[in-house]
């Protein structure tokens, strides 16, 4: 099998362009518009385009037979034994489907379909042992897998539980060879192992929860005392499935991973291999963030499923609700795209799932499908047929749908024997306690029902613990007149899809819970009940018996139209051509993302220079991080910044080394830096540089004395107004600024509230006054024109230089911060080829002292040195300016910066995107760094 990687498939897009082009098949030049192509959108929206010709066009190909080729295996596990039922309909379904979309299908080694390694806790088959080394593979039953049965545009192998246990090496060895054949791949899980694992984790606490059905009541104590064991075993079983997925996986392979068994799986696999395309979706509802909170392991399983490059569910609600747990829980981004850290993306989107439709429509004239209808319409006769087909699930609502059926039966003598209620409830996870007593349940409120309206040939209710083979199946689907699905949640709920496939002629009513993932996409033609409500149901069940034939099919066909298109074949290609896509645009992104700052590189750049500038930030610099995940803060104690404890001794060292002088600018108040570094040989710029406090500990104005205040009043006013509304938010009165900061409170709604106050500030009194509103990640800050650390950085340098009265060049500058964007003008300020634009004080140049001149200097373009002029103002002090200067008479040929290119360093810290050379993860890596420097 051919394996692409990113070069090889631009090469067969270029190729694949080439040949289009020859054949006459007009595309546009893809690599010509792509330079124009400016929204994400936009790209992909061609890109499909691009697909879709190349795909119409193999097909062409092959269907002319073109391309010498060979014949592709079907991708669909079909089994050899006779207890499948479904093997006739895949085998020859599968391969008809293929002749009726791809003409004769073949695979061209240039065009080889991707690999997909599909890994989901279920295999699509079921291993029952009758031997030593002898099994009968059995098709599992539940929705996922009927999904996945059908996708068959990629190479696909199948990783997962074969749902047994296996404890001896001839009997994994012969398994393994039989699930080979299917291409599957097993896990072998032991049973204690999917005791803890998959009855315990993701059944007895996963499910319910996600299913908004809290914690199971009767044992809820000893559940939560194992909770630890089996979170311990989740995270053992997931590592597993990693690992067969390592063994096997080839390079540019896709691994797609399925539903919350497996949700630790995608941290496991981009930790064996950071290269890996991972997806995962979930086939259950993704429940409101305020469910996700009540449970211990919240923040390490967002964590782990983040992982992933792309994280799918069955609609936007579940999305949204995964996205706000992030933002809430974790502290992150959630952005229009999905969930982002750091600059990286986890791309979250909706991908509702569908069924392979074709294949019961073809089901359906089968000869077998044929004589199950016949012989059901005998059986059930002059009685309409209500269906209802559900694993024995309490997320189903069995119970409730059948106290809702008796009170139709109740408030309805007419239809006692003239309806039938056939309840097919599949067991399912019979280990589990939870099931084993909704089991009685069920059959208890069957007997009382039947015993109530039942007569002595005919009972109401047909209630049976058992699946049934594809073909009755689709039989019942088909003789059905209502359909009767009330789940209390359900991701999605292939069963109304599938009843909906098999109408094309009976066109009967789907009674559907407006909590299935379903109600979104056939709420047009069902009747949407709420499953709780029995009355509801009751009267709906009424209106569906008696619905008139001209809005039975309105309603069928419009469903019908949306069950053949949305298929599960499609929504497998959106999902990895989403995810395909994804993995580019993350290559992209990275690109405008400054690389990590190498510690080794600045230190060793470090121990070679002889006069070093040091710059730094204060928060979030110096400072210790404040919101780690989950970390409980004490909002009043942390918001007083204070520095590292781990930074006071090498800070030290570094401000009393002749060689380095080292300069805090911070957007704080003098009396915090103040506070935090009185006893440092260092050098203090209070409020983004406007105060600068000097090597003799003095505050001066560095930045024009004649800023204006008048507005600080009306703003004081507003932030007011929104602190009082915004819990845990508050707000710092400086001196030339003002800050509303919501770093503790509710993140979604602390942006709310700042986009309100936005409105408000540029609206309001304050529009027209001398300020700039400047927008942080949680805060928002009002401060006087013209103040920014760029500004400021021209005169603290030109103060430095003559207090010090330097006399050599500054040979090692490291700016390193968190700096607002629009403060890293301080980063380009020192860039060679960027001299910053004339700042407030640069344009009061005065007559240069301090052995500086300007000057022209040939050597900047040979060693890119940097060109910075001092001046001295008798309003404002020193300033620097960018151009091109030598030292005077005293110091010829020598500029006041010379940092050979790279002998500067400008690193944002924990920032994703900024113009800055390098960057940093968090104020600990800053401590690393400079606990590094001082070392020596
Ligand atoms: O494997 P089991 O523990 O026996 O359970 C069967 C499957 O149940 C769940 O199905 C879900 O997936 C369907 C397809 O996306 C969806 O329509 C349905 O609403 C879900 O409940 C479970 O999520 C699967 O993992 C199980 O295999
Ligand atoms: O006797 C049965 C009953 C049901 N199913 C299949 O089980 C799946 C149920 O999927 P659904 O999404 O409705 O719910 P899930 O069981 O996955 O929660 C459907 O594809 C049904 O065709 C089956 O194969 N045999």
């Amino acid at each position: 099998m051919q394996k692409l990687n990113s070069s090889d498939e631009i090469s067969i897009l270029e190729h694949d362009l080439d040949e289009l082009k020859k054949s006459n098949i007009i595309v546009d030049d893809y690599y010509n518009t792509s330079t124009i192509l400016r929204t994400r959108l936009e790209r992909l929206l061609k890109e499909r385009e691009l697909r879709r010709s190349l795909k119409s066009y193999n097909e062409d190909v092959h269907s002319n037979g073109a391309i010498d080729s060979n014949i592709v295996d079907a991708q669909i596990i079909t089994s050899k034994t006779e207890t499948l039922p479904t093997e006739e309909e895949l085998v020859n379904g599968v391969a008809a489907n293929k002749v009726v979309r791809n003409g004769c299908e073949r695979q061209d080694r240039r065009h080889s379909k991707q690999r997909l390694l599909v890994v989901a806790n279920r295999l699509p088959v079921s291993a029952v042992r009758k031997g030593e080394a002898c099994w009968q593979l059995e098709v599992s039953v539940g929705g996922l897998v009927s999904a996945l049965l059908g996708i068959t545009e990629f190479e696909t192998r199948w990783v997962g539980w074969a749902g047994v246990n296996v404890p001896d090496e001839i009997g994994r060895k012969s398994l393994t060879e039989s699930l080979a054949a299917k291409r599957c791949i097993p896990v072998f899980l032991d049973e204690d192992l999917v005791h803890l694992y998959y009855n315990g984790y993701c059944n007895n606490i996963l499910w319910p929860l996600f299913h908004y059905l809290g914690l199971p009541h009767e044992d809820w104590l000893a559940t939560i005392c194992s909770f630890q064991s089996q979170f311990d075993a989740y995270k053992k079983a997931n590592q597993m499935f990693a690992d067969v997925v390592k063994e096997h996986y080839q390079e540019g392979d896709i691994v797609w991973c399925h539903d919350y068994h497996l949700m630790f799986l995608p941290k496991c696999l981009k930790e064996q291999n950071s290269n890996i395309k991972v997806g995962w979706f979930l086939h259950t509802p993704f429940p409101s963030s305020e469910i996700h909170r009540t449970m211990p392991s919240r923040s390490e399983l967002l964590t782990a499923v983040l992982a992933a490059d792309l994280v799918g569910f069955h609609t936007y609600d579940y999305a949204r609700h995964f996205v706000s747990a992030c933002t809430r829980i974790l502290g992150l981004e959630g952005t229009p795209d999905g969930v982002e850290d750091q600059g990286r993306l986890t791309r979250v989107a909706a991908f509702p799932i569908g069924i392979d439709s074709d294949r019961f429509l073809r089901a359906l004239q089968l000869p077998q499908v044929k004589n199950y209808i016949k012989e059901f319409e005998e059986r059930f006769g002059g009685r309409k047929v209500m269906l209802g087909v559900d694993r024995l699930d309490m997320i189903k609502g069995i119970p409730q749908k059948l106290l809702a059926f008796e009170k139709f039966l109740e408030e309805n003598p007419n239809w006692h024997d003239k309806v039938v209620l056939l309840q097919i409830a599949v067991p399912t996870r019979t280990d589990v306690p939870e099931y084993q007593k909704l089991t009685c349940q069920v059959h208890e409120i069957v007997g009382r029902i039947n015993g109530r309206f039942g007569t002595l040939t005919t009972v109401p209710i047909h209630h049976l613990d058992r699946s049934l083979d594809f073909h009755a199946l689709c039989a019942l689907y088909a003789i059905t007149d209502v359909a009767l699905v009330t789940s209390l949640r359900d991701g999605m709920n292939l069963v109304s899809y599938e009843f909906v496939a098999c109408q094309a002629s009976k066109k009967g009513v789907l009674i559907l819970s407006e909590f299935a993932g379903a109600a979104q996409s056939l709420g047009a033609g069902a009747i949407l009940v709420n499953p709780w409500n029995v009355t509801e149901v009751a009267a709906a069940i009424s209106y569906a018996l008696n619905m008139p034939p001209d809005e039975r099919e309105k309603r069928h066909n419009h469903n019908f139209m949306h069950v053949t298109t949305h298929t599960s074949q499609a929504w497998a290609e959106t999902f990895v051509s989403e995810l395909n896509d994804t993995v580019v645009e993350a290559q992209l992104r990275t690109t405008q993302i400054p690389p990590v700052l190498q510690t080794e590189h600045a230190h060793d750049r470090y121990l070679r220079s002889n006069n070093r500038l040091l710059i730094l930030g204060f928060n979030a610099t110096l400072t210790e991080p404040v919101n780690a995940p989950d970390k409980r803060v004490d909002q009043f104690k942390d918001r007083e910044l204070k520095l590292h404890p781990e930074l006071e001794e090498p800070l030290k060292r570094l401000c009393n080394d002749p060689k380095t002088t080292v300069v805090v600018l911070s957007g704080s108040h003098r009396s915090v830096l103040d506070k935090n570094f009185d006893d440092y040989n260092i050098w203090l710029a209070a409020e983004h540089g406007v105060f600068l406090r000097t090597a003799n500990k003095k505050w001066i104005q560095n930045l024009p004395e004649n800023i204006h205040m008048d507005w600080v009043e009306s703003v004081k006013h507003v932030f007011e107004y929104f602190t009082e509304r915004t819990p845990r938010s508050y707000f710092e009165l400086r001196e030339t600024s003002l800050v509303w900061n919501y770093k503790y409170a509710d993140i979604e709604f602390g942006r709310l509230q700042a986009k309100d106050m936005l409105q408000h500030l540029w609206t309001g009194p304050i529009s027209n006054a001398s300020v700039e509103v400047v927008q942080g990640g949680r805060s928002v800050e009002v401060r006087a024109n013209g103040v920014t650390k760029g500004a400021a950085i021209s005169g603290i340098l030109g103060q430095i230089i003559h207090d010090k009265d330097m006399k050599t060049p500054i040979d090692y500058v490291l700016c390193v911060g968190h700096f607002l964007p629009k403060d890293e003008d301080i980063c380009t300020f020192f860039e060679p080829e960027l001299p910053s634009a004339p700042t407030p004080t640069q344009s009061s140049i005065g007559s240069p002292t301090n052995g500086f001149s300007s000057s022209h200097s040939e050597e900047r373009t040979r060693t890119k040195k940097h060109s910075v002029s001092t001046s001295f103002d008798s309003d404002n002090g020193w300033s620097i300016s960018g151009g091109n200067v030598t030292m005077d008479s005293t110091n010829k040929g020598s500029s006041v910066l010379d940092l050979q290119g790279d002998n500067y360093f400008s690193c944002a810290v924990g920032r994703k995107q900024s113009t800055a050379r390098y960057s940093l993860g968090s104020s600990a890596d800053v401590v690393a760094l400079l606990k590094k420097l001082a070392a020596d």
